[in-house]
């Protein structure tokens, strides 16, 4: 961790129980991916909530067309760089495709995500039993989780592509009850991604952990953005979803701190971003 700067403000950590007061308060949740100490340093200093180490690093970091190949060692060696620029930030580490395999692999990927990167919580796709299972046996070793539906990028072969989820009336009603068993399971958490503005909406006000949309619409109880979709540097195009934040701005640190404005205040994500 870096030495607190002499004159930066002091902030209270963010924790498993403080985000669920911000949920019961009505505070909005600000959540950011990140991969390495430096622009961990810039979420830190900007008051983010929370920092993810998703594995879209494999998308804008390693190159891939998919979040696919990411391994554990990539996930914790990541985790454990991006720990360093962290103080009150809380960070959240996602487990990387097919480390859902069984039970014990899921125990094993958390105890390193954890115990090495110095996460505080992962974040696990889906909610088939397998992963129901997955996310009990977590918690019941002190692993706080997050849950992940919707788009879903490790199916993105399932789904055909990155397609948004839950269009369809039958979709929408099985996320709604993908929602409750994953917080029945155990999960502190929920990231809805790639789904109707109303069905994120619903999904909010049916679950009494939080929600953190990213392409879900204004009514979740926080949101998510890629870094490098909201600083414009991902190559290639970015999602409908994500918004440049540095565009008019003179600094990256500029460009963090009006995303976290943005979203607290409820200016983003506005219409467009959003799916009907
Ligand atoms: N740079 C980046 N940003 C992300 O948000 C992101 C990643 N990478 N990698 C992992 C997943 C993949 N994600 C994506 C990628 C593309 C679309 C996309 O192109 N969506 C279409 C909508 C398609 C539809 O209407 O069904 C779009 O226009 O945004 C969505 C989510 C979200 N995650
Ligand atoms: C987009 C977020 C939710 C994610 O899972 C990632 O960055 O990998
Ligand atoms: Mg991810």
């Amino acid at each position: 961790m870096y030495a607190q700067k002499a004159n930066a403000p002091t902030r209270k950590p963010v924790t498993v129980p403080s985000l669920r007061a911000m949920k019961a308060e009505g505070r909005r949740i600000v959540m950011l991916t990140c991969y390495d100490a430096s622009f961990a340093a810039q979420l830190e200093m900007a008051g983010i909530d929370v920092a993810l180490v998703g594995d879209s690093l494999g998308m804008v970091i390693q190159g891939h067309k998919s979040t696919l190949p990411v391994t554990l060692d990539h996930m914790v060696y990541h985790t454990s760089i991006v720990s360093r620029g962290l103080d009150a930030t809380l960070l959240i580490a996602d487990l990387p495709f097919m480390a859902d395999r069984d039970v014990a692999h899921v125990l094993e990927a958390g105890a390193q995500l954890v115990g090495e990167g110095g996460a505080a919580m992962v974040k696990i796709e889906g909610a088939s039993p397998h992963i129901l299972e997955a996310i009990t046996a977590l918690v019941e070793r002190a692993i706080p989780v997050c849950a992940h539906l919707g788009l879903t990028p490790q199916s993105v072969h399932k789904f055909g592509g990155f397609r948004i989820q839950g269009r369809a009336q039958d979709a929408a009603d099985r996320l709604v009850e993908d929602a409750k068993a994953v917080e029945a399971a155990g999960a502190d958490l929920l990231v809805l991604e790639g789904i109707p503005t109303a069905l994120g909406e619903r999904i909010t006000r049916a679950v009494s952990i939080p929600t953190i949309g990213i392409g879900a619409g204004p009514h979740c109880d926080g949101q998510v953005l890629v870094l490098h979709d909201m600083l414009a540097v991902t190559p290639g195009k970015r999602p409908k979803f994500s918004k440049d934040f540095l565009a008019g701005r003179d600094s990256v640190a500029a460009a963090i701190a009006a995303y976290a404005e943005d979203v607290r205040s409820g200016a983003f994500p506005a219409p467009e971003h959003g799916f009907d």
